[in-house]
């Protein structure tokens, strides 16, 4: 191992990357709210590492750069899978006007923190323009974690962005009980979706057909373990959204990210026909309906 390393924010997946790196070396953790966590210290002392892994929710991200971190040569991975709604700025954008793209990577693959924190084996991708910051970061990752090395940064962002957004309208399919062929043609269309958005942005196919895109998005799409699936179910019940996102009490990317999508592909002339309903659901429109529309002629 390089040098010393921390894991910035402790929400779920943050608690998990602790756990997983701390198997072969002490990892340190901080968070805005302290809890009681092995290695748990305040932000000065996190932010004195030589390697960090972030993991805060993608909207937040620019805040907290601005008001919270100077960068001092650190070699960084982020967590987040998100697209900031205000700007449409993807991660790496932000992270641009704070570190040099060669210090920095972003993390894919079907990865829920529930199952990583019981050691349970998967499969990572490390993304960045630097193949010199995955040798670095890679010994760090435990044997229960197989790591590989992309250097398509926008293709990982996408493809775990937009992920969110698919798990959404999977949920409000499953949610209205209109069958497994539905929820599988939704899922499958999802990913050309993905794939026309990401190429317009320079992404490369081959991301979405490995673990960034299909894996994350099959795993995401069809399990009540994803917060965004959840959403998908309580919209599909009717609820309000923020009685599902109170009840959730965690981040779900996938609400900010498909206004961010909804955005973007007006802006750009992108074909984006479900991030577009699930924007549209979350506004208000009829989940039925809305279903209805995207799975006829
Ligand atoms: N959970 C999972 O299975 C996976 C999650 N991810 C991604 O990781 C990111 C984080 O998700 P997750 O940990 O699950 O979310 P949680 O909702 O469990 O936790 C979010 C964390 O972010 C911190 N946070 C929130 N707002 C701010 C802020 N303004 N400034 C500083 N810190 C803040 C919270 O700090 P505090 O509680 O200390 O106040 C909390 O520790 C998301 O982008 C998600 O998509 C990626 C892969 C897997
Ligand atoms: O990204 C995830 C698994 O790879 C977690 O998904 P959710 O945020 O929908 O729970």
């Amino acid at each position: 191992m390089k040098g010393s390393i921390a894991v910035i924010g402790a929400g779920k997946w943050g608690q998990a990357l602790h756990f997983a790196l701390s198997q072969k070396q002490k990892c340190l953790i901080t968070s805005r709210t302290k809890r009681d966590i092995k290695n748990f210290v305040d932000l000065d002392t996190a932010l004195k590492c030589d390697f960090l892994v972030i993991a805060i929710p993608a909207q937040e991200i620019r805040a907290w750069l601005k008001n919270n971190f100077k960068f001092n040569n650190h070699k960084i991975l982020v967590a987040s899978k998100g697209i900031e709604a205000s700007s449409g700025e993807f991660l790496n954008e932000i992270y641009a006007d704070f570190v040099p793209e060669k210090n920095i990577g972003f993390i894919s693959g079907p990865s829920f923190a529930a199952e990583v924190i019981q050691g349970l084996p998967c499969a990572l991708v490390l993304n960045s323009s630097s193949k010199e910051l995955y040798d670095d970061f890679e010994p760090f990752f435990p044997n229960f974690i197989k790591t590989y090395y992309s250097d398509d940064v926008i293709g990982a962002e996408v493809a775990g962005a937009y992920k969110n957004v698919l798990a959404i309208a999977s949920g409000i399919c499953e949610g209205l009980n209109l069958g497994k062929n539905a929820q599988a043609s939704l899922i499958s269309r999802g990913l050309v979706e993905m794939q026309r958005f990401g190429k317009h942005f320079g992404a490369k196919k081959s991301s979405f057909v490995g673990l960034s895109g299909a894996g994350d998005l099959f795993l995401t799409a069809s399990s009540t373990m994803s917060r965004n699936y959840r959403v998908g179910l309580g919209l599909a019940e009717n609820k309000s959204l923020e009685d599902i996102l109170e009840e959730l009490g965690e981040v779900a990317e996938g609400v900010k990210t498909s206004e961010a999508i909804y955005n973007l592909s007006s802006k750009h002339e992108i074909y984006t026909p479900i991030a577009k309903e699930v924007k549209l659901v979350l506004d208000g429109k009829n989940p039925l309906d809305s279903l209805k529309d995207l799975l006829s002629n």
